[in-house]
């Protein structure tokens, strides 16, 4: 075939897909992700569209693909789309198609699998928006440069991967303007925007106590001990969720508290010993904190109530984020006239025959935080409307010409912010230096 043909089969709605459910295909799930396989994926991608790649890996195992799309003036401030490429585990035998085979449903067009909506749908529109603008007479080269970032490690806290990069010298070059990072789906169909999200914060509380016969009714043991804490979390988890019911908060704008697991018990052949009672007892908790939470009240909460000494016990933080950035002020992208990109992407967005919603507070974590950290402006968005949210759960998928949508927002929305060429004032200050 001639070179002219094969571009039009890349670009053909067909090989969109397949290229999608290809890189849905490879098992990038914690804790074993096959990271390896998913960066030679991506780095013959951006092959593909002839971008400059370089592969990072700050900890060993953990590549991080880094891709740039060279703008006609380097000096702006560049534009960051960042994706990460590891997924939630799944339990395989509950899913009506294997999470892997990314199952493409003949009379629906939904594609099945884990990562569909979280979030290997983003990172593979971007690259077909940039293959779609190359194509594009009207517009074939940005004005400011164009950073791909495919991070490892998101679903385990981002440690070794968006953390480490925006850490990274290689960042500070990278002179990063604006970041773009993943969203959720919406029912209906307006898209989902994003300006902050909650922090992070596992907890783990543990209770010991005396050990005991199973019959004997004493104070202090540490199942007890542990549930009286446990009383004392679901009263505060249930007034804040009548908040969120009674339609006063957003469910970004309360602390959420979730059980992740209890551990306690003597093990024995056939399960667990049942005329003794166990001398430690545990819960692990899921807590989810907004950027404008009394945090401090909340850790007070935690040393007072859930976990007081004076009960016998302790309590430890598996994974606590900041709410602050590193000028000490919450992290909350301004989403108003003050900054340009908020605009330019809800009319980039409104360009491609989309609707935009109201700006939200993302009620899970994402690795945004760690680039509003640094002080830059991030925006959460994944175009998927029309689509139950499925991330973190079975049967997670994403219709094919919702997924082709996105791609039509992306390209609309990389175009507008790549030829932005207001330097904002805080662009000016930093050239000064
Ligand atoms: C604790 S890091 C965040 C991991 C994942 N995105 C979540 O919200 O659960
Ligand atoms: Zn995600
Ligand atoms: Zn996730």
């Amino acid at each position: 075939a001639s070179a002219v043909s094969q571009d039009e089969d890349s670009s053909s709605a067909s090989s969109i897909i397949s290229r999608f459910r290809q890189y849905l295909q490879i098992n990038t799930a914690q804790p074993k992700p096959n990271y390896h396989e998913a960066a030679d994926f991506l780095i013959s991608q951006a092959n593909s569209l002839s971008l400059e790649s370089q592969v990072l890996e700050f900890v060993q195992g953990k590549p991080l693909v880094l891709l740039k799309w060279p703008g006609k003036n380097p000096a702006l401030p560049s534009i960051l789309l960042n994706s990460h490429t590891d997924v939630v585990p799944s339990e395989h035998h509950k899913w009506a198609h294997p999470p892997f085979d990314a199952h493409l449903d003949s009379a629906t067009g939904n594609i099945y699998a884990r990562g569909s909506q979280d979030m290997k749908c983003v990172g593979m529109q971007y690259l077909e928006a940039i293959r779609k603008l190359k194509a594009s007479p009207s517009f074939r080269q940005p004005l400011r440069t164009v950073y791909l970032s495919f991070v490892p490690d998101e679903e385990i806290g981002g440690h070794h991967g968006a953390e480490m990069l925006a850490h990274s010298e290689v960042f500070q070059k990278m002179n990063v303007g604006v970041v773009l990072d993943e969203g959720l789906a919406s029912p209906d169909d307006f898209y989902r925007v994003f300006y902050a999200e909650r922090s992070p914060m596992w907890l783990v509380i543990k209770a010991t106590g005396p050990p005991g016969h199973g019959a004997k009714l004493y104070d202090n043991s540490a199942m007890e001990n542990l549930l009286k804490s446990i009383e004392s979390i679901r009263r505060f988890r249930a007034a804040q969720f009548d908040l969120v019911k009674s339609g006063s908060r957003a469910e970004g704008e309360v602390i959420s508290v979730n059980m992740a697991f209890l551990k306690a018990g003597t093990p024995s052949p056939t399960g667990f010993v049942m005329n003794l009672q166990p001398s430690e007892a545990q819960a692990g908790l899921d807590i989810r904190v907004p950027p404008t939470a009394d945090h401090l009240s909340l850790e007070r909460r935690i040393a007072e109530e859930w976990a007081p000494s004076s009960r016998n016990m302790t309590f430890e933080f598996k994974q606590k984020a900041s709410v602050y950035d590193k000028f000490g002020k919450p992290m909350l992208t301004a989403h108003d006239g003050s900054n340009p990109w908020w605009g330019l992407l809800e009319e980039a967005i409104k360009n491609a025959n989309g609707k935009v919603g109201k700006p939200e507070i993302f009620p899970a974590s994402t690795d945004a935080r760690y680039f509003r950290e640094q002080g830059l402006p991030a925006i959460g968005f994944s175009p998927m409307a029309n689509t139950p949210i499925l991330l973190h759960d079975h049967n997670e998928f994403l219709n094919k010409d919702e997924y082709l949508k996105g791609i039509d927002a992306y390209e609309s929305i990389i175009k507008a912010f790549a030829s932005f060429d207001e330097r904002t004032s805080d662009d000016e200050s930093k050239a000064e230096l």
